[in-house]
């Protein structure tokens, strides 16, 4: 899809968690919700007035019932995506490697803790593929 020139931006943050393996933890998102069915990084919209590392911990606590250490979020890259409803998504994804909690789904979704040159297995949302190569590559 060629991007509109003027979009409304939907800013979106996202976190992938990274366990000692290397693994990244990506989340299937459950039926009744957009794209369905599809592969992702936790987290969501960023609310009016949120900055995007609180809006990750938000997330990552309602999503996972994970506490994720808000210092130890580290910028890695962003999604610029066009997206079908004429809005245009930007999203920061942020690396974690500390946090408190064992991640457990809260909202019927399916994990997966995956090798970073695996995650091209798996259906990702669009906007996450370039983002999950720059995992691969950069991780
Ligand atoms: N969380 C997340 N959303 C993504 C990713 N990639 C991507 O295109 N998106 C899109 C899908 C949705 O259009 C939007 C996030 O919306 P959401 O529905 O997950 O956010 P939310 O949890 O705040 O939703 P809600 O309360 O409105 O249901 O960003 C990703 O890796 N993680």
């Amino acid at each position: 899809m060629m991007p509109a020139e003027k979009a409304p931006l939907l800013l979106v943050a996202a976190c992938a968690l990274i366990d000692p393996d290397g693994r990244v933890l990506i989340a299937r998102r459950p039926e009744g919700k957009a794209f369905a069915g599809a592969w992702e990084f936790p987290g969501g919209k960023v609310e009016a007035g949120e900055y995007p590392e609180a809006a990750v911990v938000r997330e990552l606590r309602e999503e996972l019932g994970v506490e994720p250490c808000e210092r130890c979020l580290q910028p890695f890259a962003f999604a610029s995506h066009p997206m079908e409803d004429g809005r245009h998504l930007l999203m920061p994804l942020y690396v974690c490697r500390k946090w408190d909690g064992f991640p457990d789904p809260k909202e019927g979704q399916e994990i997966a803790w995956v090798k970073p040159h695996d995650l091209s297995r798996y259906a990702l949302l669009p906007a996450d593929i370039p983002l999950a190569a720059e995992l691969r590559d950069r991780l």
